[in-house]
């Protein structure tokens, strides 16, 4: 019998399964997990898909799971600004190259012209920022000698820091640099026709000589004319119209301040249960040690997921406010309507206040992952719009104001 081939499985399957992971512009990107998948190779998977036949399933994978997702079969091929290396290339194939890339520097477009060789740069006074642990760092490790380097760890705001003048020069694919030209009109790319190192984007493939013989068949195709100087299939027209796609300014356009949203209000709605409770108890709405013990710990735990401490104390003393007013609300409504006691009303020590104390590890997750997105003050309005996008009583409704203040107060250093 004869083997059966990757091809004639795509085929059998009427599936095509492309591995990608979604992080890479103008590649392949996703907002979310729940977002669409959007790029240059991943109109390229689906223009792939058509020319089989077939559907296009997006198999999300990440970049250390590259390979074993591949050995795994979880994918037909891998698609996302992916590079050829001898690593990679000892358990897989590759399509043809359709893209040549290497470092460049990027800078501030005025400064273009004192950053263009690796002489200029490598000054004591040069300011060189680098993202660690990937090959930029060790391009800049072999490189740069007498400049002042910075490892810096933060991919979202690492070309900010250059753009604000906190430093001068980053050294990165030419691609990423043309991409953030795109998103920060006022950094350039230095020669990205030129760059200091050579690498090539290309699809990865499992070693099935008749799947790459038609792989590569359909890039021929597809292709304009190859570049004449490094005969890689020419897909520059391509690649460019995904370079100008509106694609989020920042990490920070991306971030949804929604299931934050949902956690303060979650917070908020256990209030009638609290105030029920001091009700039918006569116990006061305030409890100022309780309070002590609600802030206590959230110090520690914020610097951990790196919050502003101070900060996050403020926030959970808004929340506090809030659920004070809110509980005050519901007392002048029971005042008003002559309700002396409620029954099955559930225990706040036993129960509500245990339900506060997980809500507040979740609030502090939340507020770490939109992070970015807080202290970018160009978000606010869309945090606004997020907090009014609810369907709440007048009572809740208007607690959530209070609740909401440090998140866009600008007193507050975060
Ligand atoms: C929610 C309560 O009421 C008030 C608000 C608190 C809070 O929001 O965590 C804490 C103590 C009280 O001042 C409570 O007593 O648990």
């Amino acid at each position: 019998m004869l083997p059966v081939t990757k091809k004639a499985e795509i085929v059998k399957r009427g599936i095509l399964r492309v591995g990608t992971t979604g992080d890479y512009k103008p590649f392949s990107y996703r907002a979310s997990a729940n977002s669409p998948f959007v790029g240059a190779d991943i109109e390229m998977a689906q223009r792939l898909a058509r020319r089989l036949q077939v559907k296009l399933e997006l198999v999300p994978t990440t970049w250390s799971g590259l390979m074993p997702d591949l050995a795994a079969d979880k994918f037909d091929i891998a698609m996302g600004g992916i590079s050829i290396s001898e690593e990679r290339a000892k358990q897989a194939y590759f399509s043809l190259p359709y893209l040549r890339d290497g470092k460049t520097p990027i800078t501030r477009c005025d400064e273009v012209a004192r950053y263009q060789s690796l002489a200029q740069i490598d000054q004591a006074s040069t300011r060189v920022i680098v993202n660690p642990g990937g090959t930029n760092h060790s391009f800049v490790t072999q490189n740069i000698k007498s400049a002042q380097v910075q490892v810096y760890p933060d991919n979202n705001t690492i070309f900010d820091q250059i753009a604000i003048g906190k430093a001068d020069v980053m050294l990165t694919d030419a691609i990423e640099a043309r991409l953030q030209h795109e998103l920060k009109p006022s950094l350039c790319a230095v020669h990205p026709e030129q760059t200091f190192t050579v690498s090539f984007k290309a699809y990865l493939l499992p070693q099935d000589r008749e799947w790459k013989a038609y792989v590569d068949q359909w890039l021929r195709e597809e292709a304009s004319a190859p570049e004449p100087e490094t005969k890689v299939l020419n897909f520059n027209a391509h690649v460019d119209k995904w370079l100008h796609h509106p694609w989020p300014r920042t990490h920070a356009d991306a971030i949804s301040f929604d299931p934050l949203r949902d956690l303060m209000v979650q917070r908020l709605n256990l209030m009638e249960d609290v105030a029920k409770h001091k009700w039918n108890q006569g116990l006061p709405i305030e409890d100022l040690q309780r309070e002590q013990q609600v802030v206590a710990n959230l110090g520690q735990q914020a610097a951990a997921l790196g919050i502003s401490p101070a900060w996050a104390e403020a926030f959970f003393r808004a929340q506090i406010e809030a659920a004070k007013q809110l509980q005050s609300a519901y007392f002048e409504q029971w005042q008003r309507q002559g309700i002396t006691k409620f029954e099955n009303v559930v225990s706040l020590e036993q129960v509500t206040r245990p339900k506060l104390d997980q809500l507040t590890g979740q609030l502090l997750q939340e507020l770490a992952r939109t992070w970015p997105g807080l202290l970018d003050q160009r978000q606010h309005s869309r945090l606004l719009a997020s907090m009014q996008r609810i369907s709440a009583s007048q009572a809740i409704s208007s607690a959530l104001q209070t609740a909401q203040q440090p998140l866009v107060s600008t007193q507050i250093a975060k």
